[in-house]
């Protein structure tokens, strides 16, 4: 029997806000993003995780502004940067995941995936959260609605959360790669990643805590990222990250949400970024938060690039 070449290739992954496209991207790659470089100088994409299998690799990418953001004003400066994005977003994706949460389909799903047809990309639609079915055969009228009219390279109910149906996606996805050698080695981490995730980690504790709440132009910019050795009595030095986030917002009002009552809510962002920072990085983290108002920033351009929103 001849061995099946190895691919790779990047991956996009698409979905509504908490279908569970982190928890499947974790699944996927197994620890938590540990293996992540996100060489934004020579790639268009944000990197989300890679996931090696012996038979390939998958280079799970985002693709900022495919998603319907609904209600904003088009003319803005981040608006054009975001359509731009887009375009160049679907450059160089060989397939794409369109993760669902089982028993929904929006118009933001058709929108992008639309989107996805009309660029050419193969959709491997992902139903998410099918443990919520104890009767699998509950799930087959929505099924065979969302597959009506549309061709999706393959269809795959799965749990992310349970990790299970993640092999025969895995092989699917595979499939539609081309065939190369891994694009990237399997622990590849750089010091400039390392801040890089850093400020992920903390945007992904305001999306977790904020929600719909989190203002729409909030970015995060880590300005400290020092490697210092802790001296504690009796106890030989540990190495530990000395880290500076700031949350930027547009408004006072939404500096006010994102510190909430007492500083209680910006507490809980650091404690619980800072923990995530250890897990990642392997040694304990000083992590200091600060929330400024940078007004009408998402209509300067020049101030888009200074954040990393460049093409
Ligand atoms: N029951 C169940 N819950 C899940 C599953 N996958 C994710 N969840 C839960 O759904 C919620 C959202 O999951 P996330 O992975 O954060 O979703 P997301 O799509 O990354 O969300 P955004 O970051 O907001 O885009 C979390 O509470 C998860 O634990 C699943 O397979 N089954």
């Amino acid at each position: 029997m001849s061995e099946s070449p190895y691919r790779a290739g990047h991956v996009a992954v698409l979905g509504r806000p908490n279908v569970g496209k982190s928890t499947l991207i974790n699944a996927l790659v197994g620890t938590k993003v540990s293996i992540v470089s996100p060489r934004p100088q020579t790639t268009r994409h944000r990197m989300l995780g890679i996931a090696t299998f012996p038979e390939g690799q998958l280079v799970l990418v985002d693709t900022p502004g495919i998603h319907a953001d609904k209600g904003k004003a088009t003319a803005s400066a981040m608006h054009r940067m975001m359509n731009r994005a887009a375009r160049g977003a679907l450059e160089g994706v060989d397939a794409a995941l369109l993760v669902i949460r089982a028993g929904q389909w929006s118009d933001e799903d058709t929108l992008a995936y639309d989107a996805l047809k009309g660029a050419g990309i193969p959709v491997v639609l992902v139903v998410n959260q099918v443990d919520r079915y104890p009767d699998k055969t509950e799930l087959l009228p929505f099924l065979q609605t969302v597959n009506e009219g549309r061709e999706f390279a393959s269809l795959h109910p799965v749990s992310a959360l349970k990790r299970s149906g993640l092999q025969p996606l895995v092989k699917t996805v595979l499939g539609l790669l081309p065939e190369q050698d891994a694009l990237y080695g399997e622990d590849e981490i750089t010091d400039k990643s390392q801040r890089f995730l850093a400020g992920e980690l903390v945007r992904e504790q305001l999306m977790r805590q904020l929600g719909a709440e989190l203002p729409y132009a909030t970015t995060v910019e880590i300005e400290r990222f020092e490697e210092e050795m802790a001296k504690r009595k009796g106890a030989p030095p540990e190495p530990m990250y000395r880290i500076g986030a700031v949350i930027f917002v547009e408004r006072e009002s939404q500096k006010a949400i994102v510190i909430g009552k007492g500083g209680a809510r910006l507490r809980e962002i650091g404690t619980k970024s800072r923990q995530q920072m250890e897990r990642m990085f392997g040694c304990k983290v000083f992590l200091e938060t600060w929330v400024r108002v940078r007004e009408g920033w998402s209509d300067d351009e020049a101030a888009l690039k200074a954040f990393g929103y460049t093409e």
